[in-house]
């Protein structure tokens, strides 16, 4: 039976990168999707982006809507100190299946908490059922119709404080105009646009940056 592009990604891991080094991982996807195949991981350009938010940010709890193969899971959690906890929600079971291999090859289990379903499901239960109190960062890399919704979630169920920061992928290419909108607007956000491109391609992309201010 025929293998899917995230099953190969995964070879691609497991024949290129050592175990335990989550860097040679990420550098692995990137070059398997710069010369390979394509995939919808933030990339090594965004990464960057992200790696300098991350370490700036030193975040405690961090909270990652959309894992995929779980590249920018292993990019995050790889930058966070000690007892730091990242979860991660992944609504393809297919997806989480490999993401969860990824994190393995990484030797980031002990970071990141890995969980299948939807997002609408699972914020909701992020103070009762994973015992977090406050999100430091949440990486939005889902789906974009969910981005606004999602964030208005957030707010809803306290899970944001005073400086806590959302960082959107995408927010040009596929785009999120109705969150972009929402988060440059809104009294309750300071907003920051860091201009890039689309992962592994010239075609425009950014990460949105957005501060709660409480
Ligand atoms: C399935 O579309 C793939 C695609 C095709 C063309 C342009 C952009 C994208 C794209 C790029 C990303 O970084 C993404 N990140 C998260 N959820 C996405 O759906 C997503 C889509
Ligand atoms: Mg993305």
């Amino acid at each position: 039976t025929q293998s899917t592009r995230p099953q190969r990604l995964l070879g691609a891991v497991q024949k290129n990168a050592t175990r335990g080094d989550p860097r040679s991982v990420v550098k692995a996807i990137d070059e398997f999707c710069r010369h390979k195949e394509w995939a919808m991981n933030v990339g090594d350009e965004k990464g960057c982006i992200l790696d300098s938010v991350v370490s700036e940010l030193n975040p405690a709890t961090v909270l990652e809507l959309g894992t995929y193969c779980g590249y920018s899971t292993v990019r995050i959690a790889s930058l966070l100190p000690p007892h730091a906890k990242l979860i991660t929600l992944e609504f393809n079971p297919d997806y989480a299946k490999i993401a969860c291999q990824v994190i393995a090859w990484a030797g980031l289990e002990d970071k990141i908490q890995l969980v299948e379903g939807s997002s609408a499901e699972w914020i909701p239960k992020m103070k009762e059922h994973f015992g977090v109190k406050m999100l430091d960062l949440v990486f939005m890399d889902h789906w974009k119709d969910d981005y606004l919704p999602d964030t208005k979630l957030l707010e809803d169920c306290g899970l944001l404080r005073k400086g806590s920061v959302l960082l959107a992928d995408n927010v040009i290419c596929p785009g999120s105009p109705d969150y972009l909108k929402y988060v440059r607007r809104s009294p309750r956000y300071k907003s920051q646009y860091f201009r890039s491109h689309l992962e592994y391609t010239k075609a425009e992309d950014g990460l949105e940056k957005s501060v709660f201010l409480g």
